[in-house]
């Protein structure tokens, strides 16, 4: 069975991502296979650097995910521009790492955690969508605490994407995560008893 695992930014999919891992799920991660596309020698990297210059690489060559981070995250035509350099190579190999998976372990749960999985109309390759709930007041909390940034910084990469109250109503199932991990991992162990996973 293969699933895909969505929420908002900083709801907690890697979170769950990591329960669903410790109770046997094989996972295949985009903000993971993201990094792996941009590094060095990779053509994205290149057309990175010329589209928004060398001050988004460190003195290494490498991605300065945060300089980035900051021109992107404040200008939607930019982030438009580097998915659209990022996004086709992203999407190739989870599909192939994700085949992989599924065929070297057939019995076995596979969870591809894409948080543009409903932004990027993805849904119709998995079997059935998971989606990490938290209220976006949570959310924002989470996010100004995790990646030390200001209140209205974190709303602004909240309102970036597609609201959670919407990806709620489409999800197959859903998982509140604004409880504690005991609650979270409670409503993950009747997840795989309903789907009878070994
Ligand atoms: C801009 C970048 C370099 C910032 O890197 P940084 O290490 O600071 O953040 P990280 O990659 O860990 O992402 C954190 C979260 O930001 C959110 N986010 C990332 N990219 C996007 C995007 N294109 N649109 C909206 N939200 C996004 C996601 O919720 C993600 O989980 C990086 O996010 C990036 O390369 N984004 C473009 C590729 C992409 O769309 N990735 C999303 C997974 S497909
Ligand atoms: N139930 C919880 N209670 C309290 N804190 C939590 C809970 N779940 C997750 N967190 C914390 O909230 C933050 C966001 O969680 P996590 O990194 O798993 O989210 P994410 O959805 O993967 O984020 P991103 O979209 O940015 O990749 C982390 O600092 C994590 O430790």
């Amino acid at each position: 069975m293969i699933i895909g695992l969505t929420g908002g930014i900083a709801s907690g999919k890697s979170t769950i991502a990591n329960m669903l891992v410790e109770r046997g799920a094989l996972l295949v991660d985009a903000d993971q296979v993201a990094r792996e596309v941009v590094l060095p020698g990779e053509p994205a990297l290149e057309a990175i650097a010329s589209t928004y210059g060398q001050a988004v690489l460190e003195p290494d060559g490498t991605l300065n995910r945060k300089a980035l981070g900051e021109i992107v995250f404040r200008d939607k035509t930019k982030l438009t521009q580097l998915e659209a350099i990022t996004h086709p190579a992203i999407r190739e190999r989870m599909q192939q790492r994700i085949h992989k998976y599924a065929e070297q372990y057939p019995e076995r749960l596979v969870v591809a955690d894409v948080p543009l999985l409903y932004e990027t109309e993805q849904q119709e390759l998995y079997e059935g969508v998971m989606v990490v709930y938290v209220p976006a007041e949570v959310q924002i909390a989470r996010l100004m605490a995790r990646n030390t940034v200001s209140e209205e910084e974190a709303e602004r990469r909240v309102s970036l994407q597609m609201d959670i109250e919407q990806k709620r109503k489409r999800a197959d199932w859903v998982i509140d995560n604004s409880g504690s991990l005991a609650e979270t991992k409670r409503q993950l162990d009747d997840f795989w008893k309903s789907k009878c996973l070994p």
